[in-house]
């Protein structure tokens, strides 16, 4: 998946959360979106995937050679935030079997080998909502990074996590970024270290990291 903007800007009300970015994201590359609390970096994920409309400029999607429409950008993306819900009144082995119709897991992962890699097998049978924080953003992430999804946004992708939560985030998105275009919102080195390019969103400074 490859993402073109040009001059693209978000504003609110009266304010301009980011002004005039032009810049291509590159498929099989990642980059980081950064900035203090409040600058933008959840809106410029949400604008650059389509999900929030630009108030100038615009955006071209590519995925394999071909143009791809703003309204089909949905089906090529995995996504894991904060603000998105999972379903609490399903068990996970429920969660997995609904979430997965939609949104279907990379070629030759099972539900049950999701499961496995997530490290929640005694927790098949329960109900989302007595999961702890920590075992939902794991179940969040795992359904981003395991989708087969060509485009992977992942906003504060560490929040709750434990110390070997944070190690397990590191090994599985560096195991599933290859070849697809990622997008990290983050103010936390370790959650983006591995990331080719930083943008930051109070000044557009785009910079290769090596
Ligand atoms: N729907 C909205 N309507 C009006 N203002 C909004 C809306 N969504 C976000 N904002 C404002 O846009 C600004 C940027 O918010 P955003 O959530 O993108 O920042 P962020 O960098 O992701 O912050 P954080 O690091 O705290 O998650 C904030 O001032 C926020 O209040």
């Amino acid at each position: 998946m490859q993402i073109t903007a040009a001059g693209l800007s978000k504003r609110f009300h009266r304010d301009w959360i980011f002004r005039d970015l032009t810049h291509t994201f590159e498929p099989g590359t990642a980059t980081a979106i950064l900035g203090p609390n409040g600058s933008g970096k959840s809106t410029l994920l949400n604008t650059l995937s389509g999900q929030l409309l630009a108030t100038e400029g615009t955006l071209t999607y590519t995925y394999q050679g071909q143009l791809v429409a703003v309204e089909e950008v949905p089906q090529l993306l995995a996504y894991c935030a904060p603000y998105l819900e999972l379903i609490e009144e399903l068990t996970l082995t429920e969660l997995l079997q609904f979430h997965t119709r939609f949104k279907p897991l990379r070629a030759g992962l099972t539900n049950e080998g999701l499961i496995e890699r997530m490290y929640l097998e005694k927790s098949r049978h329960k109900l989302v909502r007595d999961f702890s924080s920590g075992m939902k953003q794991r179940l969040k992430l795992g359904l981003a990074l395991y989708a087969a999804a060509p485009l992977l946004l992942l906003d504060e992708p560490t929040t709750n996590l434990d110390r070997t939560g944070v190690e397990w985030y590191r090994e599985h998105v560096r195991a599933t970024a290859l070849g697809r275009l990622v997008l990290i919102s983050s103010n936390v080195a370790e959650e983006y270290d591995f990331c080719s390019t930083h943008l930051d969103v109070t000044s557009f400074g785009v910079k290769p990291t090596r």
